[in-house]
């Protein structure tokens, strides 16, 4: 047991320490996001990246509201002698205490996904609690990926591909906001655009499926999604259309493979949202504050319902012409995006208050981390170590 006081320490957007009972807040106010009711017959999923972002919100939304059963695979850290655990495990915590009380069955498994001896773990779990699968979600974001059958460690990288670009972007000083005119963006190798895609692509989501169907662990309708992103012509020259952008791209071939072979699999591309791994990418902090100046954000709460209403088949799916679920239609209608790029061109350090909304941006980072949370205590000793939930 170890309580103590915690505070926000770091630099820019990444914070050492997070807050257990901040985490556990942002859960339950997720949950009251999804709001419960009824279900009208059992379902089970498995979810890849439960802990944070949007494989958390699909997780909480599935659970609370669709009475999903299932588990949760994630990659956190313990807490230690000087660090408190990531966020992601404290969030998992609360939400196996929430699953618990809700009456249902969820276990979280602290692995690394692309590991096969994870996959042999979780397959087990499955056969073991849940039988067969109606749902797999695929979410993960890492920057690198050991392929267990090879040895071999990719890195991923956030560059351009072909020429060299440079980006508006936002960072802080102090905790306040300053406007970067001109970041630059390198141009990838081959050899890194192909490595983004080994780490980011779809080979591990198809490993996942194949491993699913050799043990018959798929479930009669079942359906499987991985999220992507388009985004903004803003973000462009960095995300889609670079070297993330490349490993998008297959990612979202791979579902046509899958979907070839008989697997009803697809893309999910969800609109922005501020995440540990989004909020990390040069410009992205600035085009999520000017979005969120311009139009309310759907959050990712919002969206799970939605994905979860079009994978259950309460309501129709809603795909583009390349056969993905679009719940990003918010963020990429015309207006909303020429407002964004008028302000975007605007912004200069002199009027960035009047077009972009930096200190909700900043705030939302903090909140990833436990803190700004409201009707938490900062002051107040915590407990830090925390146990990583047994599952049920
Ligand atoms: N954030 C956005 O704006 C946005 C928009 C659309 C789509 N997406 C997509 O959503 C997906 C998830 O992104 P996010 O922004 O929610 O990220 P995130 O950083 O919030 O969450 C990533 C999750 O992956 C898990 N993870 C990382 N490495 C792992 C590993 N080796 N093994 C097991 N789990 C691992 C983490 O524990 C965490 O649960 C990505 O495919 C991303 O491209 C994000």
């Amino acid at each position: 047991m170890s309580e103590r006081v915690v505070k926000p320490v770091g630099r820019g957007f990444l914070f050492l320490d997070s807050h257990p009972a901040g985490c556990a807040r942002v859960v339950r106010d997720m949950a009251a996001e999804a709001s419960s009711r009824p279900a009208d017959k059992r379902r089970t999923a498995l979810v890849i990246g439960s802990s944070s972002g949007y494989g958390l919100a699909t997780t909480i939304a599935g659970l609370a509201r669709f009475g999903i059963d299932g588990i949760g695979v994630c990659f956190e850290k313990a807490a230690t002698a000087r660090r408190t655990a990531t966020a992601g495990w404290y969030r998992t915590a609360e939400t196996a205490a929430l699953a618990e009380e809700l009456g249902r069955s969820w276990t979280f498994v602290n692995a690394d996904a692309f590991a096969d001896t994870t996959k042999d773990e979780v397959l087990d779990l499955v056969a073991a609690k849940l039988g067969k699968l109606d749902h797999l979600i695929y979410s993960v974001a890492a920057p690198r990926r050991t392929d267990p059958r090879t040895g071999e460690t990719y890195q991923s990288v956030l560059k351009a591909i072909g020429a060299p670009h440079s980006t508006k972007s936002l960072t802080f000083e102090d905790g306040a906001p300053v406007l970067q005119e001109a970041v630059p963006i390198e141009v990838a190798s081959d050899d890194e655009i192909a490595q983004t895609v080994r780490v980011m692509g779809g080979e591990d989501w198809t490993r996942w499926v194949t491993a699913l169907q050799d043990r018959d662990l798929l479930a009669p309708g079942f359906n499987t999604v991985a999220l992507t992103y388009i985004g903004s012509e803003l973000t462009g020259p960095l995300y889609r259309q670079g070297s993330i952008g490349a490993a998008k791209a297959d990612l979202e071939q791979t579902a046509l493979k899958l979907a070839a072979d008989g697997v009803t699999a697809m893309t999910s591309v969800n609109g922005a949202a501020v995440t540990q791994s989004s909020s990390a990418i040069p410009g992205i902090g600035l085009y999520v504050s000017i979005l969120h100046n311009v139009t309310a954000l759907q959050t990712p709460v919002q969206q799970s319902i939605e994905l979860w209403n079009q994978l259950t088949g309460e309501t129709p799916l809603d795909l583009d012409t390349e056969g993905r679920i679009r719940l990003d239609r918010w963020e990429l209608s015309d207006e909303v995006q020429t407002a964004v790029r008028a302000n975007w061109e605007a912004a200069t350090q002199d009027n960035l208050a009047d077009l972009a909304d930096a200190e909700w941006f900043l705030a939302e980072v903090r909140r990833l981390y436990g803190f700004a949370v409201p009707d938490v205590d900062y002051e107040a000793e915590t407990e830090v170590d925390v146990e990583w939930p047994t599952g049920a």
